[in-house]
């Protein structure tokens, strides 16, 4: 009883061409016909899509549907950072996000405010007549590098312009060396998986130059802070950032601090850099995109944070943040208006998975989430689920009384974060610093797009990505 494999003409290529090149209208078009679960026959392999209903027994089965295995498939991403570190636990990984990132905010909240300025000022500076900017993803992920940087290296080292490049363009950097069409995987996706990681185990391997510049920056540190430790013993007090966290873990512990413990630390905490940053500039590009092209909500949104700017003497606290509750729906409809098409993919490892409507995956079977179906659902969203209203994100009822679903909550109908166990478990970072940068620029200048209009998103198969076009930014003064 597997779920209905999409017919299909050429033998071998079948789907591919369309995945790559139409992957918008195609999967409606098989959604339309085929419902849910759906497969289709792409670089020599099935892939079966999960939409609005069956998207969730994906997401909440992490014991059997592997996210990890399938990125690798593709991105062997853990692959490269296993290459330097010895420890490997992506459970590891994710607590450390949610209780050191994530779980302290309240603590970093000034820290990621100064950083965020400090890149507004650099890079978009006074703009005292309207200045057109072109290519905003370089320049945002240089700015969200910075505060990615205090928070894991901490307030020093993220000082370091070397350092803050490196994790502005690590990710970049890994992902086109990784974006070589799958062609070897219409043999076998092992071969394409082989092929990938050449580059990084020779000599070109873009990561040893991360690797040297980590270790040449924060070795000292390192040093320092290990023998500090040995001397005062209990009365040590520990740092706020993810690097001093890792010193005291007992996985970490150590008095030797040689090149294999570098690179262990680097892999280690490279991999958090690899998660954070490409994530939520992407995110951040396209809000500002959807925002430059919609000045029907400049007024509200800006009031909005003139009032809490004025209430906070602008030096913002988590609640603070909490309170642009008119930024958040915005930037919540961004997330859902322009979503990926499809991503999350997850390998099914049991001998068999049975959804509940009774169709049946074999062991094996890459599983992507068809994020648009979930995000543009009239089941979830009614009528308008093809308009962009960030007051859909807030419920009001007859007595009075409203509900706001934030940017950061899991739910059914909001799957860009995945879902379950394993769900991004740095959201509640990511939004933050998408809010406070938002926050900042919208006080200081006018943004809009170059058109004056609303510019869609480009699209890479089944990623949406920013548009090529340019936004202007104008000092409100
Ligand atoms: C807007 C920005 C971001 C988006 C859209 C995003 C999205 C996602 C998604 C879809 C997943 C997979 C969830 C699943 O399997 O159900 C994920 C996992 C993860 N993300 Fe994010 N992410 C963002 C920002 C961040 C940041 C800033 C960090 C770190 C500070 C981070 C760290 C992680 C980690 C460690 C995992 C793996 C979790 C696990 O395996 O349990 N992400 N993210």
């Amino acid at each position: 009883n597997e779920p209905p494999l999409v017919p299909y003409r050429i033998p071998i290529i079948g789907h591919t061409y369309s995945f790559l090149f139409d992957a918008e209208n195609f999967l409606q078009k098989c959604r339309e016909k085929y419902g849910e679960p759906f497969s289709i026959y792409v670089f020599g392999g099935i892939i079966t899509f999960t939409g609005y209903e069956t998207s969730q027994e994906v997401l909440r089965n992490s014991d059997v549907f592997d996210f990890y295995e399938a990125i690798d498939r593709t991105f062997p991403v853990n692959a490269i950072f296993m290459g330097f570190k010895k420890f490997h636990s992506t459970r590891f990984t994710a607590r450390m996000v949610v209780e050191h990132i994530s779980g302290k905010l309240n603590i970093y909240a000034p820290r990621i405010q100064k950083e965020l300025l400090f890149g507004i000022e650099k890079y978009f500076g006074e703009c005292e007549e309207p200045k057109v900017f072109k290519n905003i993803s370089l320049t945002l992920s240089r700015i969200i590098a910075k505060p990615v940087a205090n928070v894991i290296l901490g307030e020093e080292i993220a000082q370091n312009d070397d350092i803050v490049e490196s994790f502005s363009v690590v990710e970049n950097e890994i992902l086109n060396m990784c974006l070589i069409p799958p062609l070897l995987s219409f043999i076998h996706h092992s071969l394409h998986t082989m092929f990938v990681l050449l580059p990084f185990k020779s000599r070109r391997n873009p990561m040893i130059r991360h690797r040297d510049l980590f270790v040449k920056y924060c070795r000292p540190t390192v040093e320092k802070r290990i023998s500090e430790r040995k001397e005062l013993g209990k009365k040590y007090i520990q740092k706020d950032d993810l690097l001093d966290y890792l010193l005291s873990e007992s996985n970490y512990k150590t008095d030797v601090i040689d090149d294999k413990y570098m690179d262990d630390l680097f892999g280690q905490l490279y991999a958090i850099v690899f998660a954070a940053i490409n994530t939520t500039t992407k995110s951040l590009a396209l809000a500002l995109f959807d925002y430059g092209g919609r000045p029907e909500f400049w007024d509200e949104i800006y009031e909005e944070q003139l009032k809490i700017h004025n209430e906070s003497n602008g030096i913002l606290s988590t609640e603070d943040v909490h309170k642009m509750v008119k930024l958040d729906c915005f930037i919540k409809e961004s997330f859902r208006y322009s979503t990926d098409i499809a991503g999350i993919p997850h390998i099914m490892k049991n001998d068999s998975f049975t959804f509940q409507n009774g169709a049946t995956i074999p062991k094996g079977r890459e599983v992507y989430i068809y994020m648009k179906d979930t995000a543009y659902s009239d089941k979830f969203f009614g009528e308008t689920s093809n308009e962009f209203q960030p007051k859909r994100h807030i419920t009001s009822y007859p007595n009075g009384k409203t509900v706001h679903l934030p940017a950061t909550k899991i739910h059914k109908s909001f799957v860009n974060f995945g879902g379950g166990k394993h769900a991004c478990p740095g959201r509640f970072f990511a939004v933050n610093e998408i809010k406070v940068f938002f926050h900042k620029l919208i006080l200081r200048y006018k943004v809009r797009t170059e058109s004056g209009k609303i510019v869609p998103s480009r699209m890479l198969s089944c990623f949406a990505l920013p548009p090529n076009s340019g936004l202007i930014f104008e000092n409100r003064n």
